[in-house]
């Protein structure tokens, strides 16, 4: 490996979720490199900016890189921590993903504080979330619920639900885990019944493709088998022209040298989810993602995702 680096520079956001993040890159890089100097550059991204409208109207998870983006370039950061998820699949030159950490519970968690499931909810009762993933399967499973929109980070979203705005509501167990809130967690989502997005749970590392030292650095910290996994759900998302526009989720599992991968997508009300799984070498995770894809494609998604698109963002 190149000498040590000198200084390290993070680009991350500002909310508590991204901090810990980028905390947790600059720890592991601090005990990998005890000589060199590892610091936080922290900005605030039009994503955090606009909390009134659901991020599907506004243009997606692009919101909250473009900034980050912009300090690499500048020269202002050497890196940039993400929670993978966020992370566009179609990431273009100059920018590149370098390195893909260890894995998280990929899992959605259900948050109550009267009722210990969504199969506890009484009728009528609402549901919040924003993420028109877990909205379509959670309409499709319980019809008798109702979902409505809930954004804004981690504090704010726990705080509406403590006032009383939803019987329930439902977020990343990674993200409740990470800033210690685990014991707001009254169950997890199966895979079945609300099927992860695409690195959930993961975080992943950017830098300026041209950073072929950053890359060397960086690269003790990749984890492999979650690698392969976003590997495979990145490809789903991907040939599926993946944004937060579109209901779709991809899911990894490792078992053994086996990759299982399962992938949706979904009409928004739930009325139809088309599912596709298949099972293979780990070293085909990316091939395994792409068919996958195209049999999702094949089997009805192609009609509902030229219809969402062609409707594009809504006002
Ligand atoms: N959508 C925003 C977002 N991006 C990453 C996480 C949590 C951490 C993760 O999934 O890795 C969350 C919150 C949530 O979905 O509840």
């Amino acid at each position: 490996m190149s000498e040590a680096p000198a200084k390290l520079v993070i680009a991350t956001r500002a909310s508590r979720l991204a901090l810990w993040q980028a905390e947790h890159v600059r720890d592991r890089l601090q005990t990998l490199y005890p000589q060199c100097e590892v610091s936080l550059l922290t900005m605030t991204t039009r994503g955090d900016q606009i909390l009134d409208r659901s991020l599907s109207k506004v243009g997606g998870k692009g919101l909250f890189v473009k900034e980050l983006e912009t300090a690499l370039l500048d020269g202002r950061a050497d890196l940039a921590v993400h929670s993978l998820k966020d992370v566009p699949v179609d990431m273009q030159s100059p920018f590149a993903l370098s390195v893909i950490l260890e894995r998280d519970d990929p899992r959605d968690a259900f948050v109550s504080n009267e009722h210990a499931s969504l199969d506890e909810l009484p009728a009528g009762s609402v549901v919040g979330t924003s993420s028109l993933r877990r909205e379509a399967q959670i309409r499709q499973r319980y019809p008798q619920l109702q979902v409505q929109p809930l954004r804004g980070n981690l504090d704010t979203r726990l705080g509406k639900l403590d006032r009383g705005d939803y019987a329930a509501i439902i977020l990343a167990s990674a993200g409740l885990r990470r800033l210690g809130m685990q014991a707001r967690i009254r169950s997890h989502l199966s895979p079945e019944q609300s099927l992860p997005a695409a690195g959930q749970g993961a975080l992943g590392i950017e830098i300026l493709e041209a950073r072929t030292d950053m890359q060397a650095w960086l690269a003790p910290l990749a984890d492999p088998d979650t690698t392969a996994c976003a590997l495979a759900e990145r490809a789903v998302s991907r040939v599926l022209g993946g944004s937060c526009q579109v209901p779709l989720a991809a899911f990894a599992q490792r078992d053994g040298d086996t990759l299982m991968v399962r992938g949706l997508v979904a009409e928004p009300d739930g009325s139809r989810i088309i599912r596709a799984q298949a099972s293979g070498a780990i070293g085909q995770a990316e091939e395994l993602g792409v068919c996958i894809a195209n049999e999702l494609l094949q089997n009805g998604a192609r009609i509902i995702l030229d219809r969402l698109l062609a409707s594009g963002p809504a006002a």
